[in-house]
């Protein structure tokens, strides 16, 4: 990875940039975009105009400098200021290239634009797929045998299904070089469950935040969380932070959050069940779904707006869920990994948890000697998907 001069947050850490040929975040650049732009194009037939605008986007991030986006589309004004316009993408903050591509794909087809094509979700067809899959059946059907299970074990493993569910990320199955997910290692490689659920234990049930990742597979997971949490009174109220609109192919909107309701309510046995609850839930305004704009800003959660903050600041707990959200939770940096999880979030307003599986090169709160284990084995662990970590820190 190549380093560009450091910034405020910690000055000791560069953030992770784009350039150098064989990085990560090259990979994702080169791979992992064209690649997504030709899935668009063959899962739904959009129209000339679309096309040629793909065509555009493809030419811009493979051979060209980063171009503005139309004035005429909506929170344009969010992305005027940014420093990066003409520079060539490769040589930009990583986490700015992605969220601005996604944008930009966004723009090219339409999605925004009054018409025939408004709020088409171009990743729909594949979240879909995705959803109406027989394993998501054999998931739904191991849901029965959670009632019998004694209150620690089901805390377990509820955290640890919504924790592993985030290895089901569509962006992540389009890199050629990754051939898919590896096996997954068993140990997790901070654990810090113990010390997240006595904070949900201690005092009064309050607000809890789960700010989620991934549609179906890791959302379903998420939702059966929250029901939890509401049952077991760990929680009076929960707000689940979904994105505004598609964004990292996967990542789940109020649409998707719907669709898994009714994929629920749908199922038999104890799935039904939890989805009837969380559907009265969501009406009863226990569990309330909130799209911030700032879910789907280039930026890291240190730079988040006022009413954001408040809420983090209210909740007993917020949870981050996934890759993306932790690399904007600690700043998408070359943190040694050792850093404490805690110094990296120390401005965050309120108690936080990561659930999360490695997908990327940031990472922070290990242990000396679980680092040089990793580091001795396989050569791949932090952005291979084979490890995962559930960190804490209070305040
Ligand atoms: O946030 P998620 O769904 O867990 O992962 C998102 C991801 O696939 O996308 C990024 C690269 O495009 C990486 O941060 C990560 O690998």
């Amino acid at each position: 990875m190549t380093r560009t001069s450091p910034s405020s947050h910690s000055p000791d850490h560069a953030p992770v940039i784009v350039s150098s040929p064989g990085s990560f975040a090259r990979s994702v650049l080169d791979e992992r975009h064209p690649a997504l732009i030709e899935r668009v194009r063959r899962a739904t037939p959009y129209p000339p105009e679309q096309q040629r605008a793909l065509d555009s986007l493809l030419e811009e991030i493979t051979k060209g400098v980063i171009e503005r986006l139309d004035d005429s589309e909506p929170g344009a004004e969010r992305w005027r200021d940014e420093p990066y316009y003409g520079q060539r993408w490769p040589d930009v903050p990583f986490l700015w290239a992605e969220s601005f591509f996604y944008r930009k794909l966004l723009a090219a087809l339409g999605h925004f634009a009054p018409g025939p094509w408004l709020g088409i979700d171009p990743f729909a067809p594949f979240k879909n797929a995705e959803l109406t899959s027989s394993k998501v059946d054999e998931e739904l059907s191991a849901l029965d045998r959670l009632p019998e299970l004694p209150l620690e074990e089901r805390d377990r493993t509820l955290l640890l299904s919504s924790l592993w569910g985030n290895r089901a990320d569509l962006g992540f199955q389009l890199s050629a070089g990754a051939g898919g997910l590896g096996e997954r290692v068993t140990g997790l490689v901070v654990d810090d469950s113990p010390a997240l659920l006595e904070t949900l234990e201690a005092g009064e049930p309050g607000k809890v935040c789960l700010v989620a990742d991934n549609a179906g597979p890791e959302l379903l997971p998420d939702l059966v969380l929250a029901d939890h949490l509401l049952t077991t009174r760990r929680a009076a109220t929960v707000v689940l932070h979904l994105k505004p609109y598609p964004y990292y192919v996967s990542d789940a909107t109020t649409t998707d959050t719907l669709a898994c309701l009714d994929r629920m309510t749908r199922a038999s046995g104890h799935a039904a069940e939890v989805g009837e609850r969380l559907r009265q839930a969501v009406s009863g305004g226990q569990l309330t779904l909130r799209t911030h704009p700032f879910s789907c800003a280039p930026h890291p959660y240190e730079r988040m707006s006022a009413d954001l903050r408040e809420d983090f600041a209210s909740a007993t707990l917020t949870v981050m869920k996934g890759d993306l959200n932790y690399r904007r939770l600690v700043g998408d940096r070359h943190w040694p990994a050792t850093t404490p999880f805690a110094e990296a979030t120390a401005y965050f307003p309120g108690p936080v948890a990561a659930l999360r599986t490695l997908k990327s090169d940031v990472v922070t709160g290990l242990e000396p000697r679980t680092l040089e284990e990793l580091d001795a084995g396989e050569e791949a662990w932090r952005t291979s998907g084979t490890h995962a970590l559930i960190q804490f820190a209070a305040r």
